[in-house]
């Protein structure tokens, strides 16, 4: 989490290019790329990032003070259509002046039943060297479509960033030949005890240069069913994982008082694991893992690993595999799903 340097604006505080965002963030469902995307409107945003561990609070830094101002007067206690009809509050927020160290240190572990997640799955060396340099270099010649900080491609279905589903009837053609040697290897699950099978229909394909990571999400549930697959190649990275207690989701955090705000911060839970996804290998969300749980990676440059530091490689280049999901969600975690709220 690093050092916070933005502070929660106690009264009325100075116009400033950096705005204190609540009722927003991603344990209420937006990531910072769709709140980025959204505070875009109104100037060139500089960074997003949570203002606490709340997950329900960010900070907007924009490059010109006059974008905050808009951006405040605009989207201020407003429904925003884009932020799932949430109305958000807005203050002007102020730098830290005194700032707290927060340990974000972690324990990482190698294997994915050391993290007690219920249906997380990790295999190494899914694939053989030659395998991956076989898959990179079918990606490699074709075209990436280039986001904000890293590159992707799209098969089956277009991935939309901005309402983080699919247009199921925007069918782009089978998944490519390039995957069978993945595909053929799936019956390696059920080795593992995982007999649920499902015809993937859609990949995404990520490359993530160093220091570049992905902001915490669980991937929207009426967009995909309940087998998400993530095969690492070309360099490791750590993902991490938590899980927000629902009965701390704010209701309001401006109806609270300062005091009330400030202690509800500090006694803000979520549980919060890592895993160490080395290249070539593979990783199976399902069940509570897939549900329940935001995944993430860390914006990293070098990532510790119990006492061991390890370098990003020049990028990761990731494909994740998901079934495109034909009607609403049915899941056993309605707290956090889009098609039973
Ligand atoms: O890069 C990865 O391994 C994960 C990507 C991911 O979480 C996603 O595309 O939703
Ligand atoms: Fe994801």
């Amino acid at each position: 989490m690093g050092l916070p340097r933005f502070k929660r604006p106690v009264g009325t505080s100075e116009p400033s290019s950096n705005l204190y965002v609540a009722n927003c963030g991603p344990a209420v469902g937006l990531t910072l790329d769709t709140i980025e995307a959204v505070f875009g409107a109104y100037g060139q945003v500089k960074g997003v990032h949570l203002a606490d561990e709340s997950g329900t609070r960010v900070i907007v830094s924009y490059h010109e003070e006059k974008s905050a101002e808009s951006a405040l007067t605009e989207l201020n206690r407003r429904e925003c259509p884009e932020l799932g009809g949430r109305s958000l509050h807005i203050q002007y927020s102020v730098p830290s002046i005194c700032q707290v160290a927060v340990d974000d240190s972690i324990e990482v572990s190698m294997e994915a039943s050391e993290l007690d997640i219920p249906g997380l799955y990790l295999i190494h060396d899914f694939i053989s060297v030659k395998e991956e340099e076989e898959l990179l270099a079918a990606v490699d010649s074709r075209p990436w479509q280039k986001l904000a900080k890293r590159r992707v491609q799209h098969y089956g279905y277009e991935f939309h960033y901005n309402t983080r589903n699919v247009k199921t009837n925007q069918y782009l053609g089978e998944l490519p030949s390039f995957l069978s040697p993945i595909i053929d290897k799936m019956s390696k699950f059920q080795k593992l005890g995982y007999t649920e099978t499902v015809l993937l229909d859609q990949l995404t394909v990520n490359e993530y240069p160093p220091g570049v990571g992905l902001s915490p999400h669980i991937d929207t549930h009426s967009a995909f069913e309940g087998l998400i697959f993530s095969l690492s190649l070309a360099g490791p990275c750590i993902m991490e994982f938590r899980k927000y207690s629902t009965s701390v989701w704010p209701t309001d955090p401006n109806a609270l008082s300062d005091e009330e705000a400030q202690n509800s911060d500090k006694s803000s839970k979520f549980l919060r694991r890592a895993i160490y996804l080395p290249p070539r290998s593979i990783l199976l969300l399902s069940r509570e893992a897939r549900y329940a749980w935001h995944h993430y990676i860390p914006h990293h440059k070098i990532d510790v690993v119990n006492d061991t530091k390890i370098r990003r490689a020049s990028r990761r280049v990731s494909f994740t595999l998901r079934k495109v999901r034909k009607g609403p969600c049915k899941c056993e975690f309605p707290e956090y799903c889009d098609s039973q709220k």
